[in-house]
């Protein structure tokens, strides 16, 4: 597929054929997906299925094996994240030393797009004290300062590899909160990959299923799911449905 820039390729992402194989064998194959703006994403499926993969694929920090790829329709370089695009992994990445305020100069040192007052704002909101060092912080604090220093950047795509996995439930309730809030008012375009299909319903409005590798299911749900069946009870169908497959 010729990727090039057109107007219809201002989409957060758009990929043809896109696969990525290692020494084991395909993590990804035959990926053809296109994720439209101002949704948010579950990325879903079985442990393996190549989630982290193919956000790997959209930072660029993997390079594909087959096929292309283009996020706001620019093809990754493998020379960094686009400009436009924010990426937060379990492992949040963080310096335990620094204090909040710290880690707040290291964004903005480190982005040109830096929105200081709104990484401020997001902080104030989650009651994290700015001198604390990031290493006495609890879990959930350091979850919302790795979430100030993301949307500090002012992202147009924010992808979220299970960031919620060692949180408590009121804790990833209040992320995913923010999420939605700061996602809805800025048209922040989301790709949240979780296991925990119940608490993507009523956050995500659009689904990516994966199953070994390939697309299972992709869409908007409120199309995917003409009778209302919500997002969770669809994705776990699907998923059922390809497992007793391969088991026939
Ligand atoms: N760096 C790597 N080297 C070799 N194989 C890899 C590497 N990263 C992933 N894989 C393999 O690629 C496949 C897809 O892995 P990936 O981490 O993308 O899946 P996932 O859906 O994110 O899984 P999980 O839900 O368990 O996090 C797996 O079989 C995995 O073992």
């Amino acid at each position: 597929m010729n990727l090039q820039r057109r107007p219809d390729q201002v989409l957060p992402v758009v990929a043809e054929g896109l696969g990525k194989k290692y020494r084991r064998g395909w993590a990804l194959r035959e990926t053809s997906l296109v994720i439209p703006g101002n949704r948010v994403v579950a990325l879903v499926g079985p442990n393996g299925a190549g989630k982290s993969t193919l956000m790997g694929l959209i930072t660029g920090l993997l390079r594909p094996t087959t096929g292309a790829i283009a996020v706001f329709g620019d093809r990754p370089a493998g020379r960094g994240l686009h400009p436009a695009v924010s990426y937060l992994a379990q492992q949040k990445p963080l310096y335990p030393q620094f204090t909040v305020t710290e880690t707040l100069t290291f964004g903005a040192r480190t982005n040109p797009t830096w929105d200081q007052r709104y990484a401020e704002h997001l902080i104030a909101q989650a009651g994290v004290p700015m001198g604390a060092k990031v290493g006495t912080l609890s879990g959930g604090q350091r979850t919302r300062v790795a979430l100030a220093l993301a949307l500090g950047k002012r992202p147009g795509l924010l992808l979220l590899d299970e960031p919620l996995a060692d949180l408590d439930p009121l804790a990833r309730e209040a992320v995913l909160r923010t999420l939605l809030t700061e996602a809805r008012s800025q048209g922040i375009t989301v790709v949240l990959s979780s296991h925990v299909l119940a608490e993507l319903e009523g956050v995500c409005d659009h689904l990516v299923l994966l199953h070994k590798g390939r697309i299972l299911l992709a869409g908007d749900v409120s199309r995917l799911s003409a009778n209302g069946v919500p997002l969770g009870e669809l994705a776990l169908r699907h998923m059922r449905a390809a497992a007793q497959g391969e088991a026939a």
